[in-house]
């Protein structure tokens, strides 16, 4: 039998991680009227069942009351956000299995290279993992291509200490199937998601659009650590532009190594960036408040596979060597 449209909108969602971005999705998606299942741990799970969620974006504040649960007794979901950093989900994944069915979507909002990038990629590589954000291969094997979405986010947010989420910003995603297909799973996902203000769009070249976002994370979020700057600052003091164009430039050379031209040239993405407040990246906030930082994902992997072509990246070698002094130093 056809299902309507309406039908086919996913009824069951969960969102596993609930800091700065996993907050911006909850809130928005309770705004628009939709149940949503949380998993989360320690202080900001006892935060959300006392005062439940916060969320700030532009001049209104979403209170909302998202159910808690845990993987094993919330059942299968139609959608799985998974919002938590890289280096957490080795250990993080594993525990959603029971939420995740032959037909859940995952939708990995996470920045740096993902574990599923050689997935249905095609190439000489196609079907290895990365050791720096798969160890083992582990993340690989649980999850087929199908139940995945790749996602690249355009969400800047920061969670406050009392645990608000202030969204800075028009929202944004992209989301693709790591074989390229667009399905109708997705298409009602991502419609779903503008209907609730995160302006979502569907990429048959996911790959492209993830290489733009990682070249400009490796090259702003280090960076950002070594220097204390805003990304307005980093894209607008010449001595920190020189810097961001020198490292956007090796991670545009990389991704050609790998047979993939970013969905933005590298003027467009300064262009893009030159466009930025006075943010702090999600890497310097870690930073300011002692949390580990995210270079597995964002420049290690891209290290790695640098590596395995033989090619350099002195640039971004260099910065991120101080960025992780300074971490070490803290
Ligand atoms: N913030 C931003 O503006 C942007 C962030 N991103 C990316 O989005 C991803 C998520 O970042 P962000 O939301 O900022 O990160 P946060 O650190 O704000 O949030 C991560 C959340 O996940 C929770 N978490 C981690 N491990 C577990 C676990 N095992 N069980 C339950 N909860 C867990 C953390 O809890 P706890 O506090 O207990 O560790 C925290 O609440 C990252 O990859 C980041 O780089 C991308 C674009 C912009
Ligand atoms: C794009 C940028 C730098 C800001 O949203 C980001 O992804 C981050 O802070 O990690």
């Amino acid at each position: 039998m056809e299902r309507s449209v309406t039908s086919r909108r996913p009824r069951r969602i969960c969102v596993a991680g609930v800091g700065a971005i996993g907050g911006a999705i909850t809130g928005l998606l309770m705004e628009a009227g939709h149940a949503v299942h949380v998993v989360a741990r320690g202080a900001r799970r006892a935060q959300l069942a006392a005062t439940g969620l916060a969320v700030r974006s532009g001049t209104r504040t979403i209170h909302a009351r998202p159910l808690l649960g845990e993987p094993a007794d919330l059942g299968v979901q139609d959608v799985l956000f998974v919002a938590v950093k890289a280096q957490a989900l080795p250990e993080f994944l594993p525990r959603l299995m029971p939420m995740i069915g032959p037909g859940t979507i995952v939708v990995p909002a996470v920045n740096g290279l993902p574990w599923w990038y050689f997935q249905k990629e095609g190439g000489r590589f196609d079907g290895s993992s990365v050791e720096t954000v798969d160890p083992g291969g582990v993340l690989m094997r649980l999850l087929p291509a199908g139940n995945i979405a790749g996602c690249v986010v355009y969400i800047t947010a920061q969670m406050q200490a009392d645990g608000a989420v202030d969204i800075i910003g028009a929202p944004r995603l992209i989301l693709g199937r790591p074989d390229g297909q667009r399905d109708l799973v997705i298409a009602d996902l991502a419609a779903t998601l503008s209907d609730a203000g995160i302006g979502t769009s569907i990429s048959t070249a996911i790959r492209a659009d993830l290489w733009t976002k990682m070249a400009l994370n490796l090259a702003t979020n280090p960076l950002s650590v070594m220097s204390g700057a805003t990304l307005h600052a980093l894209f607008h003091r010449p001595d920190l532009l020189e810097s961001v164009r020198a490292v956007l430039r090796e991670a545009e050379a990389l991704a050609g190594l790998y047979g993939v031209r970013p969905s933005m040239s590298l003027d467009a993405m300064v262009e893009r960036g030159r466009a930025a407040g006075p943010f702090e990246t999600s890497m310097l906030q870690d930073f300011r408040r002692g949390a580990p930082l995210e270079l597995g994902a964002i420049a290690d992997a891209l290290f790695a596979l640098a590596d395995r072509m033989g090619f350099a990246m002195p640039a971004a070698r260099a910065i991120v060597g101080q960025a992780r002094g300074l971490a070490t130093a803290r």
